[in-house]
């Protein structure tokens, strides 16, 4: 098949990431017979440097018009001072509204030998496998701000047609596994949870064969640590979503493993590994590709529907970690490439 594929490397690690997940699903396509075309685009602070604002109009278009966009990573230092004007996350959440990606898919998956880097001890982590579903484009992130010299405010605000969405898919995903989800919140305090708590229970009588529970986010914060394995689907808002996979990464061993889809209700899915720009091992060959290279075989299963090739890929990354070739992020001492690598040669 033939896909337009945008590739976003965007800032600090993130180019070296990308540049890994590229050589992979050229292999793919090699392998497959596919014609893959790539087309690299500026995000972030790169795109300020060069063009004076985090997402261009032309990346915009470009994303818009792909079959799939693949994100590396954005934001660092540079562009952090608090008084700035513009800020390369902005580029990112102003994309992921653009192209309507509601739903942001985090799956944590544990290889074994991955997690016995992972603090925690190995009897929690045997068969811990949870697909978080992340509310992507409301909450804080896109409420009103404000400032004054005193004061600032960050409004959290969802409409019921935002919760509702992004429900179902939680929903429709619990069905495909192991049929229980288990919805995030803090109804106890925030008006938004209160609405969250309320919708998901009227949805739920739409999926009676799955098993709907709630767990306020405060005590999911322990329990992912203490009882992993009881969870298979978690649906919640977007804050709580950003805050409980990067802690959900510890199960892994890495942040540098995670991947993540994002998908809405139009054509284009984004796809980007749940890490960040990583400023303090940037260009020293040592980033962790994996991540970026489990968030290529999501696009190839979401956006391309190949899921022979997705699992070819995935395949890939598991001989890869079961060999030990790690890099220091996971206690080894491989390099960025090396990784990259061993897994195109276990592509062949
Ligand atoms: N999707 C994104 O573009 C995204 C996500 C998160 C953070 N950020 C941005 O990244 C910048 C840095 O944020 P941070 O330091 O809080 O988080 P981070 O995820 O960049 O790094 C946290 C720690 O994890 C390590 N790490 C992350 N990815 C790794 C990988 N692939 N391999 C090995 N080690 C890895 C880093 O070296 C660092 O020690 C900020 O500007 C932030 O806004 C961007
Ligand atoms: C960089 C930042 C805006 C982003 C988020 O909070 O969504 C990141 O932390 C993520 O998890 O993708
Ligand atoms: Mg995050």
């Amino acid at each position: 098949m033939k896909a337009n594929i945008v590739i976003l490397p965007g800032d600090g690690i993130g180019p070296e990431v990308t540049a890994a997940a590229v050589e992979c699903l050229r292999a793919v396509a090699k392998n497959h017979g596919h014609d893959f075309q790539f087309a690299e685009h500026l995000l972030g602070g790169c795109a300020i440097d060069t063009e004076g604002t985090a997402l261009p109009e032309s990346t915009r278009a470009a994303c818009l018009a792909a079959d799939a966009v693949l994100l590396g990573a954005v934001g660092g230092p540079k562009w952090s001072d608090p008084k700035a004007k513009v800020r390369p996350e902005q580029g990112l959440l102003g994309l992921r509204a653009t192209l309507g990606v509601f739903a942001n898919l985090r799956p944590i998956k544990v290889h074994a030998r991955a997690a016995a880097l992972s603090p925690l001890k190995p009897e929690r982590l045997a068969g811990v496998d949870i697909l978080f579903v992340r509310e992507l484009t409301g909450g804080v992130y896109f409420g009103e701000k404000t400032r004054t010299p005193e004061a600032a405010s960050d409004l959290c605000r969802y409409s019921v047609i935002e919760i509702e969405r992004v429900l179902r898919r939680a929903f429709e995903f619990a069905q495909a596994r192991r049929r229980k989800l288990t919805s995030v919140d803090k109804a106890n305090v925030m008006e938004t949870s209160r609405l969250w708590r309320e919708t998901a229970v009227r949805i739920a009588a739409e999926y009676p064969d799955v098993k709907l529970e709630h767990q306020l986010v405060d005590s999911m914060a322990m329990l992912l640590l203490t009882r992993p394995a009881d969870y298979d689907v978690i649906v919640t808002e977007n804050l709580f979503g950003d805050i409980l996979t990067d802690e959900a990464a510890v199960l892994c061993g890495s942040l540098g493993l995670p991947p993540s889809a994002s998908l809405g209700a139009g054509k284009v899915g984004l796809y980007e590994p749940i890490h960040g720009s990583a400023p303090d091992i940037v260009g020293q060959n040592k980033a962790n590709p994996l991540g970026t290279i489990a968030s290529a075989a999501l696009l190839l299963r979401y956006s391309l529907n190949l899921e022979a090739e997705a699992q070819a890929l995935e395949a890939a990354i598991s001989a890869t970690l079961d060999a030990g070739i790690f890099t220091p992020d996971l206690g080894g001492t491989y390099s960025t490439q090396q990784v990259t690598a061993a897994v195109l040669e276990q592509l062949q």
